[in-house]
């Protein structure tokens, strides 16, 4: 039988034999994870901020807040035990750099042989594959826009697009959890800030419509760029006293005067809303912005507090970078990166991985080292996260 016949037959034998396993099933195949339970929500962490501060944590009112069911995590989403990761892809899906590279490293070369038969994705579209060797069972593949510091309403867009196709595609495949990484701020430079407006205003807008068909989105960030925007923003975003009728118009007027040190917070929430974009304001005139916000430094990879500064922010700066990414500055050459062969190397279809491999269950991984994606491999870190 023809290579390629093999492994099309492979994909699919393979998929079928794994989304038929049981969790615990499919434990004994990954190497390591961190498990949804070690990754708090928006609400456990304001409940225990409360707990933290003697508040009683039944202030914390859950009159129906989106706020249970979204989470930031920083670190590897290739370690993220869900439903399903979202991959920022390119519109070959044969791979490439950055959270692709690290996605198909992950999960295999299976993942690529069912990439071959999906025909490519447009920008702003979704395709879904099976996880094979992630803890994650599903990829949803998207592809953002390429925008290189300079926003436009299409880009715009099309980042929405990309989280909107992501969600529904999930809700058609029963899948209840997922991650998301900050699709096109790296190599494709849409600036941090915007994206993450968009990225949350889209997400909320699809949960508030379909709450119970999603039970959490992850916010999967790498950089410390990106984890301080979305500490910020999350709870303007999913204010815990629920508010989630009115497009971010009510807010805690006590909680945003001033924190605990009495240093004036961020505006009122009026003044964040007229600012802020919303779905429906995605056509807002261009926005230049410069691309710096796009670069940023690396932190270690760690669950994190949704505590305000002087809270138990429990990320730390860490010296290395997580990876050398090469800036593509030169607009021909990010054009052409569509069809450019993977940047990092992948294993060949051809590899077959050592069945040699640890077949025992994995330990599970709460707070994951400063490693990044290539470097991962099994190690020995069974801390609770709640230690971390
Ligand atoms: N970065 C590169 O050098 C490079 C080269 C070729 C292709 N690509 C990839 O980049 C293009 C898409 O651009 P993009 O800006 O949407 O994606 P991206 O360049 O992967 O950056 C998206 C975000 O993901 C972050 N990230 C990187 N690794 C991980 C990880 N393991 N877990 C969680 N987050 C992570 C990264 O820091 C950034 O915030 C595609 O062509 C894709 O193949 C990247």
């Amino acid at each position: 039988m023809y290579q390629s016949n093999k492994k099309k037959r492979q994909w699919k034998e393979e998929k079928e034999r794994l989304l038929n396993m049981t969790r615990e099933e499919r434990r004994k195949e990954y190497r390591e994870y961190v498990s949804l339970d070690n990754i708090p929500s928006l609400m456990e962490e304001l409940k225990r901020k409360a707990s933290s501060n003697d508040e009683s944590s039944e202030e914390i009112q859950v009159k129906n807040s989106l706020c249970e069911k979204v989470s930031l995590y920083k670190g590897d989403i290739t370690q993220l035990e869900v439903d399903a990761i979202v991959n920022a892809a390119n519109t070959s899906l044969l791979g490439g750099g950055g959270v692709d590279g690290c996605i198909h490293r992950a999960s295999g070369p299976t993942l690529l042989a069912e990439c071959r038969e999906l025909g490519g994705c447009e920008t702003g579209q979704a395709k879904i594959t099976c996880g094979y060797e992630l803890p994650a069972k599903y990829v949803i593949h998207t592809v953002g826009p390429i925008a290189r510091g300079h926003i436009s309403p299409n880009h715009k867009q099309d980042l929405a697009s990309c989280y909107n196709s992501s969600l529904t595609l999930a809700t058609e495949n029963d899948i209840r959890t997922i991650a998301f990484p900050c699709i096109s701020t790296g190599i494709y430079g849409y600036p941090n800030e915007p994206a993450a407006n968009v990225a949350l205003t889209t997400v909320k807008e699809f949960l508030k419509k379909n709450r119970d068909k999603i039970d959490r989105v992850i916010f999967c960030v790498f950089l410390e760029v990106d984890f301080k925007i979305y500490k910020r923003k999350l709870n303007e975003f999913f204010p815990k006293d629920g508010g989630d009728d009115e497009e971010g118009e009510k807010c805690d007027s006590e909680e945003m005067k001033e924190d605990s040190e009495g240093k004036p917070k961020s505006p009122p929430m009026k003044k964040i809303k007229e600012k802020k974009e919303d779905a429906s304001s995605l056509d807002s005139p261009d926005e230049d912005y410069s691309t710096e916000e796009a670069t940023g430094n690396t932190q270690d990879m760690t669950v994190m507090s949704l505590e305000t500064d002087e809270g138990n922010d429990v990320s730390s700066p860490t010296a290395d970078p997580l990876e050398e990414v090469e800036e593509i500055t030169d607009p021909d050459e990010l054009e052409n990166m569509e069809t450019s062969q993977p940047k990092v190397p992948m294993e060949t279809e051809g590899s077959d991985r050592d069945p040699a491999e640890p077949s025992d269950v994995q330990k599970e991984i709460a707070s994951p080292s400063n490693e990044t994606c290539q470097e991962s491999g099994p190690k020995d870190t069974n801390e609770d996260a709640n230690e971390a």
